[in-house]
């Protein structure tokens, strides 16, 4: 049986002048879980999402959301949230007004969900948006996108401003609302480390062009990190192609392809250096470091600082 597909992609452009945001892109992605879509900045995640959601227009290639195109179609379009991070509100708008708005747009809405995060995130419902802190804004942001219990959701980095008390209140809530009403999130992160507890699949965009597009514990298990006195991790490392390096004094770490086993990882131990499963953002930085900046010849990538 093969998997229900909420975002089908095929060959996506997007040039804006000679600038090209989207290059040639594909991707297929499974409905019912939480996306995450990283890459560096400027790698093209929210032009990504503003071609998906129908707001943008390609240069070419096609994209299909529940089979359909998602541009001026308004079948497909109340199935979507898309929350931006820079989401703009009219003059006049209190958190109050924002949210009966889109309850017109959003048929699944869950006036109950809102209620509960407006107390959770203690949202001023009835002061002017213009006059809230960033972090209350992005609270109505994201209530507005989690209470729509919209079928495809889109958070384009929903926290800017957010303390970390709510921050992990966010993901808490996201999850639990997933669980109980499963549906499709993509979320647009640089906190990685913060969020990869709740990500099932990964998609990186680096300078326009799909470079990783897996499940987030396949990542995690097809990638170590070595770390320690500089000739040791070098040594260990000799005979591998590390995804990148960084060198502080004399101390390197390098990401590698799994191949370490547990002998090796208490040997390596034994001589100062720690072997350990790498963490998605690791990961997901080494993708973002360019062959261009590379320094040497077989890494794919060296930091230095
Ligand atoms: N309307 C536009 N006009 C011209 N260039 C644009 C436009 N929108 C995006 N770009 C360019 O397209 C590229 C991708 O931008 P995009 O905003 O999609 O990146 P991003 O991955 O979301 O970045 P960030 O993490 O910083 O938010 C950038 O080089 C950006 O300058």
């Amino acid at each position: 049986m093969t998997t229900p597909t909420a975002i089908e992609i095929s060959h996506l452009t997007r040039t804006f002048g000679k600038t090209t945001a989207i290059d040639d892109l594909s991707v297929t992605v499974a409905k019912d879980s939480i996306v995450g879509l990283l890459g560096r900045n400027g790698a093209g995640k929210t032009t990504l999402m503003a071609l998906i959601t129908g707001q943008d227009r390609p240069s070419a290639g096609s994209i299909k959301v529940f089979g359909q195109s998602a541009v001026e179609n308004p079948q497909v379009q109340e199935k979507i949230s898309f929350i931006r991070d820079n989401q703009r509100y009219p003059e006049d708008f209190t958190p109050a007004k924002a949210f009966a708005a889109a309850k017109i747009f959003h048929p699944r809405w869950s006036q109950e969900l809102a209620e509960t995060m407006i107390d959770q995130f203690e949202i001023p419902v009835n002061t002017m948006i213009k006059k809230l802190s960033r972090g209350q804004i992005s609270s109505v942001a994201f209530t507005i996108g989690l209470a729509s219990r919209a079928p495809l959701t889109f958070l384009d980095e929903p926290y800017l401003g957010l303390d970390a008390t709510n921050r992990n209140t966010l993901y808490q809530v996201l999850l639990d609302d997933y669980l109980q009403h499963p549906r499709t999130f993509i979320i647009s992160t640089h906190l990685i480390d913060e969020i990869d507890k709740i990500l099932e699949h990964v998609l990186v965009v680096d300078r326009g062009k799909l470079v990783l597009d897996d499940e987030v514990d396949a990542i995690r298990h097809r990638y170590q990190s070595v770390s320690g006195p500089a000739g040791i991790v070098a040594e260990l490392t000799k005979d591998k192609t590390p995804l990148s390096t960084f060198t502080l004094g004399g101390l390197r770490s390098a990401l590698v392809e799994r191949s370490f086993d547990t002998n090796q990882v208490a040997t390596a131990q034994h001589h100062g250096a720690e072997i350990t499963t790498a963490s998605l953002q690791d990961v997901v930085a080494a993708l973002g470091v360019h062959e261009s900046a590379a320094e040497t010849g077989k890494t794919r990538g060296e930091a230095r600082s």
